[in-house]
């Protein structure tokens, strides 16, 4: 059966990475899909303000929706402090293996927790069966019209405390009205807006960060 796009991408990383190395991990990933084949990475101008809020932040616990192959659970995780964790949730079952062994490559296995399925499904389940108690640091980067009630459940589970720090990607493409429009208005989110680029292409995107305030 022919390779998907996925495993081609492992096959670059594996194949040119120096293993360990977070950095020459996500320089494989850009370069391969910048010149080879686009792929849904966060990539490395938008990668930069995601660097910036995750420094920002310092988060101790932090959650990634939208997994893929793993581009942006390295991004974050090669910033954490040595106790800190990264779970990150992937729906795709096919992701999953890919970018476990990405993020093994890069040498962040111990610090990044893939959690399979839907985020509806597993949000509820983080405080009584992954042991978190609140999240410092969210990241929202799977389906757009997922955002808003998926940020709504996190706060109904009792997962934000003030000051916690929402990231999300792809404000204007594909786009998160639904996610803009509900954050926006309501006071419990200080909201600033991050101009860019859809990754590795010239049209332009945003990424929106919301501080819950409590
Ligand atoms: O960053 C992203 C980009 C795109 C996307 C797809 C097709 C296209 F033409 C343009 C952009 C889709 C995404 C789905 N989940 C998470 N992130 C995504
Ligand atoms: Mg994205």
């Amino acid at each position: 059966m022919d390779q998907s796009k996925e495993q081609r991408i492992l096959n670059s990383v594996s194949y040119n990475a120096v293993k360990g190395d977070p950095e020459s991990v996500l320089d494989c990933i850009d370069k391969y899909c910048s010149q080879k084949e686009w792929a849904m990475n966060v990539g490395d101008e938008k990668g930069l303000i995601l660097d910036n809020v995750v420094k920002e932040a310092d988060p101790t616990t932090a959650l990634e929706l939208g997994t893929y192959c793993g581009y942006s659970a390295i991004r974050i995780a090669r910033l954490l402090k040595p106790k800190a964790h990264l779970f990150s949730i992937e729906f795709n079952p096919e992701f999953v293996p890919i970018a476990k062994e990405i993020i093994e490559i890069a040498g962040l296995s111990d610090k990044v927790t893939i959690l399979e399925g839907h985020a509806q499904d597993i949000i509820p389940q983080l405080k009584s069966k992954y042991d978190v108690d609140t999240l410092d640091f969210v990241f929202l980067d799977h389906w757009k019209e997922r955002y808003a009630p998926d940020t709504i459940l996190l706060e109904e589970c009792g997962l934000l405390r003030k000051g916690s720090i929402l990231l999300a990607d792809n404000i204007i493409y594909p786009g998160a009205p639904e996610f803009l429009e509900y954050i926006r208005n309501h006071k419990r989110f200080e909201c600033t807006n991050y101009p860019s680029h859809l990754e590795y292409m010239k049209v332009e995107d945003a990424m929106e960060k919301a501080v819950y305030l409590g």
